[in-house]
């Protein structure tokens, strides 16, 4: 029971994710290894212990020369055994050196079995502390046996009593005594109390017997011996008579705590449950005696002694809210909180290691000289041209552009300068300069002049930043490095959701991959599940090693990362009645988020009976979005703007990646919900403007150059670059681990397109029905990808149209790769056909 104590959970699991503290993380086989190691020399040492006090005085003379071959020993365990007994019994800690044999042995168990080591610690503590207290305490004794206390035991004592004298040394011995007892055994006095009470009537009860079957042997007995025995039994009768209050008084309580026990119990989760109802078990007696606290509700009985007294019963009820609450820390004080992660809770996180290391032995940055000397050069003159004079001019280097911050004198406008942004441009003769007029809150103009030679951001620096590491965030994400150089951490939680775009080759599939590299790196399994939708059905591919891991799928399906647009719908529908769901668990809980639910939940606050559970975030990706509006247009994007609408509270996160940022696939809707964007470089400054609401990203110079922004302030960052063969590497590793036996699952979601027939009835007509007969009249072609486009329905509703203007005669049926015939010539004889029904 004690292995469950989870009270350190919280610290190491942040702990285990900072992944670079030197590795005791051994594998089973070196578990293994050691575990039956440890086992093995902690018997060697009970053995040699055990032999050392049978054998000490006569192996004694031989100790000084154990080097010697020839010498022999009467140890059983030879010359190795007295010299470890003598260092640890003899000169260490006497007879409660057995202690550390004990722990040894313990610590072995731990390795061997794979258990979790949280609380070998407190056992090695605690264990060294008891053994130093014996030693100390058989210290009293060393005059007559060194060997009770040892050196150490002697010594320590020798020097107490010094200082304390003997009263003092025995009393502070008994303190630390009553500390450990109220400490680490949980004694109270209350317990003590119960048990003397309970002592106390067993032998009340024993002498009573004892009592009754001497009256019997006494009716043979003389009149003097009843005179004897007279006081003795009215003295019992009254300690039974008041025993009777007391026990009357502990049934009343008892059979209350076995009330509050079937609520409690079924207030619990299933696992839980089966630890607490163990723990109960061997806690009603410490409920039982608990009588004082104020929230157990208590009823107690006066009797009088008095026969004809009418007993009085005092009864006083307490708030049962209280009740729950001191519940709640009682089970978390048993088994410790809840750890989400104790399922896999040998998973280890990816190390370090497995990203490349681009900038191999140097900094990733290169300054070059002569490059600032002369792009300073430039500036200042094409200013000059211009007749604008520079006070001030000041560069930071980072991995892709140097940003050029200038003063200008007094006196000149700003937009003055913004408006010379393409003639900097060529005298620079650089690509992508860009012009900040004025640098928010810097008072500054900064000109952002690309690097010659650029430095590539890896992954590696990035995630070993100290500011990653040390993020306090729910899900953080580092996406690279700003222009000073400084690790770019964002919490994704707070986004809520991001849109990303860029044209094709800019860098959109290296900046998903670096954002869900960094979660994994973060994350546990069970904390964060992703839901991948990938038309291109190459890109994200890798992540299927993962899937038993961290993704998500509807029950049904095969595949975990959806490649099929048509999947896609049932899969944001489910998405939809997941929300929905969390968020009748957090009106239930009370609570206004994840984070306070998850925290709740985890604090056994929640009753897994209850339909609660630990809550992991879920992020959907969808790369190549304008694919998926194309296809299945408004059936995609209501759900999409549903969750981006509410989905942040529950911990549904969307990252929404496109190539083409025009406004039919960047609706405003979408944009509405999508405050935080990444723009890599995009052909156009409209495009630039559909995504950040303002040009900028047209001048970026490729390869991971983004602007981000949340709202407010664009940011220009290098995106950090994670390879395919990185990413590779990284699922291998999750991959090759011990998995959850399935992907996550999602609700079911029924479609409803299930099912169509001809005969369909003339009231179960899709809303549409008019309209699109009137658009295939019109067109005089009978075909669903008309209806898609022209009704921005999708695939599936399209096809049930036609299937349903087929029943009512409008086009003909199924001809192959031919569009289907349309049976009505226009739009008169359509109008009438549909009043003839
Ligand atoms: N952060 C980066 N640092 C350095 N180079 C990068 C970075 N991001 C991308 N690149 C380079 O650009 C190339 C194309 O990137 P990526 O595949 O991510 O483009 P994309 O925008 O996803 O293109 P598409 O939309 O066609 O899939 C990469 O192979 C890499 O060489």
């Amino acid at each position: 029971m004690a292995k469950k104590k989870k009270t350190t959970s919280k610290t190491k699991q942040k702990a285990s994710t900072k992944f670079k503290k030197p590795n005791l993380n051994f594998n089973r086989k070196q578990k293994v290894i050691l575990g039956s190691f440890l086992i093995l020399f902690g018997i060697a040492l009970l053995v040699a212990f055990t032999s050392f006090l049978f054998n000490w005085q006569v192996d004694q003379s031989t100790l000084s020369n154990l080097s010697d071959r020839s010498v022999e020993t009467k140890n059983w365990l030879s010359k190795f055994g007295a010299g470890i007994s003598n260092f640890f019994i003899y000169k260490g800690f006497g007879i409660a050196a057995y202690s550390i044999a004990v722990l040894v042995s313990l610590t072995g168990f731990y390795f061997f079995f794979g258990m979790n080591k949280k609380n070998l610690k407190t056992f090695w503590f605690w264990g060294v502390l008891v053994m130093l207290w014996f030693s100390t305490v058989l210290g009293f004794f060393a005059e007559s046996n060194a060997l009770l206390g040892g050196m150490i035991g002697f010594e320590t004592n020798d020097f107490l009593q010094d200082y304390l004298g003997f009263a003092g040394t025995v009393l502070l011995l008994a303190f630390i005594l009553i500390v450990y007892l109220v400490a680490r055994l949980n004694v109270t006095p209350e317990m003590l109390a119960k048990y003397f009470h309970k002592t106390k009537k067993e032998v009340a009860e024993d002498f009573d017997e004892a009592q009754q079957e001497s009256a019997t042997a006494s009716n043979t007995t003389e009149n003097t011996s009843e005179e004897i025995q007279a006081p003795i039994v009215k003295e019992n009768v009254q300690t039974s008579a008041s025993e009777e209050t007391e026990a009357e008084l502990a049934i009343k309580f008892e059979r209350k705590d076995g009330e509050e026990e079937e609520t409690t119990s079924a207030k619990n989760s299933n696992k839980i449950e089966e630890e607490q109802d163990s723990s109960i078990d061997l806690n009603t007696e410490t409920n039982s005696t608990e009588t004082s606290t104020p929230s157990e509700k208590e009823k107690i009985v006066i009797k009088s002694n008095d026969e004809e007294d009418v007993a009085m019963e005092v009864e006083t009820a307490e708030e049962e809210e209280v009740e729950e609450d001191s519940l709640s820390k009682k089970i978390v004080k048993d088994f410790g909180e809840f750890d989400p992660t104790l399922e896999l809770s040998n998973y280890k996180f990816p190390t370090i290691e497995l990203l490349k290391d681009y900038n191999a032995g140097g900094s990733s940055i290169t300054i070059d000289q002569q490059e600032l000397e002369e792009n300073k050069d430039n500036i200042v003159n094409t200013l000059k041209n211009y007749k604008i004079e520079i006070a001030q001019i000041k560069a930071t280097v980072g991995p892709t552009v140097t940003l050029y911050e200038i003063v200008p004198e007094a006196g000149i406008r700003i937009s003055k300068i913004k408006n010379l942004e393409d003639d900097i441009a060529l005298s620079l003769a650089a690509l992508g300069i860009r012009i900040i007029a004025p640098i928010p809150g810097r008072g500054t103009i900064g000109i952002e002049v690309p690097n010659k030679n650029a430095s590539i951001v890896s992954m590696r620096s990035v995630v070993a930043s100290s500011k990653f590491q040390h993020a306090e965030m729910q899900l953080p994400i580092a996406l690279g490095k700003t222009i000073s150089n400084e690790t770019f951490v964002v919490d994704l939680a707070k986004m809520p959701h991001l849109l990303m775009a860029g044209a094709t080759g800019q860098g959109k599939s290296v900046g998903l991959n670096c954002i869900l590299t960094s979660l994994l790196y973060q994350k546990h399994p069970a904390e964060v599940k992703f839901v991948l939708v990938d038309p291109k059905k190459v890109e994200l591919t890798l992540f299927n090693k993962i899937e038993r891991h961290y993704l998500a799928k509807l029950p049904d399906s095969e595949e975990a990362i959806i490649t099929d647009n048509t999947k896609v719908i049932n899969t944001l529908n489910s998405l939809c009645i997941e929300m929905d769901h969390r968020y009748d668990l957090l009106k239930d809980a009370m609570v206004r988020n994840i984070k306070e639910y998850n925290e709740k939940f985890k604090a056994r606050k929640l009753n897994p009976e209850n339909g609660h559970k630990f809550l992991p975030y879920i992020v959907l990706v969808v790369d190549e979005f304008a694919d998926l509006i194309m296809t299945a247009g408004k059936e995609v994007e209501t759900p999409i703007a549903r969750l981006a609408q509410l989905a942040r509270a529950i911990g549904i996160h969307l990252i929404i990646a496109t190539q083409r940022p025009s406004v039919n696939v960047i609706t405003g809707m979408i944009k509405a919900n999508f405050p935080a964007r990444i723009a890599f470089r995009v052909t156009s400054k409209i495009d630039s403007r559909t995504i950040l609401d303002s040009g900028g990203a047209d001048q970026l110079i490729g390869r991971g150059d983004m602007l981000y922004t949340q709202g407010n302030d664009l940011v220009r960052l290098q995106c950090a670059f994670v390879d395919t063969p990185e990413v590779e590497k990284i699922t291998d590793f999750i991959g090759s681990q011990k998995a959850y036996p399935d992907a996550h699952q999602l609700p079911e979601y029924e479609s409803e397109d299930s099912g169509t027939s001809l005969d369909i009835d003339v009231d179960e007509r899709d809303k549409l029905f008019n309209q699109a007969a009137e658009v295939l009249v019109t067109a005089q072609q009978g075909s669903a990808s008309l209806l898609q486009r022209k009704l921005k329905v999708g695939y599936n509703r399209a096809g049930r149209l036609i299937d349903q203007l087929e029943a009512a005669g409008i086009v003909g049926p199924f001809e192959g790769s031919k569009a289907r015939q349309v049976l009505v010539p226009d739009l008169i004889a359509l109008e009438e056909h549909l009043n003839n029904e």
